[in-house]
């Protein structure tokens, strides 16, 4: 029994194909503020409906003011910057997984859901524990030497 195989996409076919699959998306955007307000309106979801979340905004924000309160280094501030940047993403993007795991299984259980939750909740915990690592080692130093210079 022959079965009808679609040739692969030829450069010249490749923006028909990409079009037609845009125009199953139910809204797209149609310039770059556009673009922005429905990034915002992710993570303006993610801070409302997410404690995780909320928690790591509050965290990233204290160290990185307490980096440049100390006076760090420009590049010690960039990697701390990087490694909170990195959580917070990854915490955007777990929430993003369980929505679209959420949509895909609805309320059954399945155990491929379970694994595609369990894995992108430890990426975020890893993103977090090495966050830590890099905060403290960067920052415990100097905050000691700062504490112990005014006692
Ligand atoms: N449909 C499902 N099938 C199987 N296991 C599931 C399913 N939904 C959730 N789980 C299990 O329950 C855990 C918690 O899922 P839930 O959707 O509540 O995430 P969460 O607690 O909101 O995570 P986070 O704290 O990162 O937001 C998952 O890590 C997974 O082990």
């Amino acid at each position: 029994m022959s079965q009808k195989v679609s040739p692969p996409p030829t450069p010249n076919r490749l923006p028909k194909i990409v079009t037609k699959e845009r125009e199953l998306s139910w809204q797209i955007a149609s310039n770059l503020l556009v673009s922005f307000k429905y990034a915002w309106a992710g993570i303006t979801y993610g801070f409302k409906t997410q404690r995780n979340f909320r928690i790591h905004v509050a965290v990233c924000a204290i160290v990185i003011s307490l980096s440049l309160f100390l006076r760090l280094p420009s590049v010690e501030v960039a990697v701390i910057a990087l490694t909170s940047g990195l959580v917070l993403t990854l915490e955007l993007l777990n929430t993003a997984l369980e929505s679209i795991v959420d949509l895909t299984v609805k309320q059954t259980y399945h155990e491929l859901a379970k694994i595609a939750k369990d894995c992108a909740a430890g990426a975020v915990l890893i993103s977090a524990l090495v966050a830590v690592l890099v905060g403290g080692t960067l920052l415990l130093p100097p905050l000691f030497r700062l504490i112990l210079s005014t006692i």
